[in-house]
């Protein structure tokens, strides 16, 4: 018995950071949603009780570091389940990339457990569960449109946004999602408006949604990495309707609405940065296969 799963990155349309809480982590709202850029899961069910990690990507670890192993596990010891799985992840999202892969893949697993161990959880309890692995895992799970506050683990679903092209750019370096949050100054922040990010979404405002973009993390990675800034201002001078930093980074996307347009600015980013996609913006859940 096998399940598949289709695990998506996730961009920022806002991220806002409110402020520091005792326990370390930061107070945040964001906007979030998912592109047509996708790793793909399948979960194998084992008769040995043990969980089994394949990926052909050498950036993919194939332990108990893996976000995907963590999900299983943790569905394994919360409803003392002795069968295994093998766990077969098609990496297509870039690694450390600020585009949630890991996180996704996570995601990806618990809803696919749900379903081949036929657990009959709800959305709900597998975002809560997702929680305890990761801030971004309780959004993946849902796999949509939505808000996210708290630590990243409330979730109100938003509608999806208008259709168009995304084109991402992720150049050949690693962040650490830690050491640009513990850089952030809050004093210097300049917050992104969420309502009025909402309210592009709920109005259908292609433009309002271009204009309303933000994240408070982008300057702190852009005074570390300035090839941030030299992506960004390339996609710009190359015909972006808008252009953003996703999470901590190191991704830049653009949106347009013609296709043409999207190729224009891949095109103008080969040459100087080694990963370059055009895809469509998702934004809802694509029924199962
Ligand atoms: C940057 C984002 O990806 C935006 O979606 C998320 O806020 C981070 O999501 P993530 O990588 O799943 O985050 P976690 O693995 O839970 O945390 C990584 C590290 O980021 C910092 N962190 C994360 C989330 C948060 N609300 N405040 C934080 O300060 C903490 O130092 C934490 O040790
Ligand atoms: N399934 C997985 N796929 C990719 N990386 C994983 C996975 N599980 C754990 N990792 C580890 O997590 C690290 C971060 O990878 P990931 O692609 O999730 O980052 P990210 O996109 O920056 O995440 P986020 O946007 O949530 O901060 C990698 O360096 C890798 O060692």
């Amino acid at each position: 018995m096998y399940v598949l799963e289709k695990a998506p990155a996730k961009i920022n349309l806002t991220l806002d950071v409110l402020y520091k809480r005792p326990d370390d982590y930061h107070e945040i709202e964001m906007v979030m949603t998912t592109i047509d850029l996708a790793d793909r899961i399948e979960l194998v069910s084992l008769n040995e009780d043990c969980i089994k990690i394949e990926s052909e990507n050498r950036f993919v670890p194939n332990d108990e570091r893996n976000l995907a192993y963590r999900a299983a596990k943790l569905l394994k010891e919360t409803y003392q389940i002795t069968k295994g799985v093998k766990i077969y992840i098609e990496k297509h999202i870039p690694v450390a990339a600020g585009l949630a892969g890991g996180s996704s893949d996570a995601a990806a697993t618990l809803r696919g457990l749900n379903r081949l161990w036929s657990l009959g959880l709800s959305i709900e309890r597998l975002a809560s569960l997702g929680a305890k692995i990761g801030s971004d895992v309780s959004f993946c799970v849902y796999n949509t449109t939505a808000l996210a506050q708290g630590r990243g683990e409330i979730i109100t679903e938003l509608p999806a946004p208008p259709a168009c092209w995304v084109v991402l750019a992720k150049p050949t370096l690693g962040v650490s999602t830690q050491s640009i949050y513990q850089k952030l100054n809050l004093s210097e922040v300049n917050h992104p408006n969420t309502t009025a990010m909402i309210d592009a979404l709920k109005n259908g405002d292609y433009l309002s949604m271009c204009r309303e973009l933000g994240n408070v993390l982008e300057p702190t990675t852009v005074s570390l990495y300035q090839e941030v800034y030299q992506i960004k201002r390339q996609m710009e001078q190359s015909g972006a309707d808008a252009v953003l930093m996703s999470g901590s980074g190191p991704t830049v996307f653009a949106f347009v609405r013609q296709e043409s347009r999207a190729h224009r600015i891949y095109n103008s980013l080969r040459g100087f940065c080694d990963e370059v996609y055009v895809v469509r913006m998702l934004g809802y859940q694509e029924p199962l296969d």
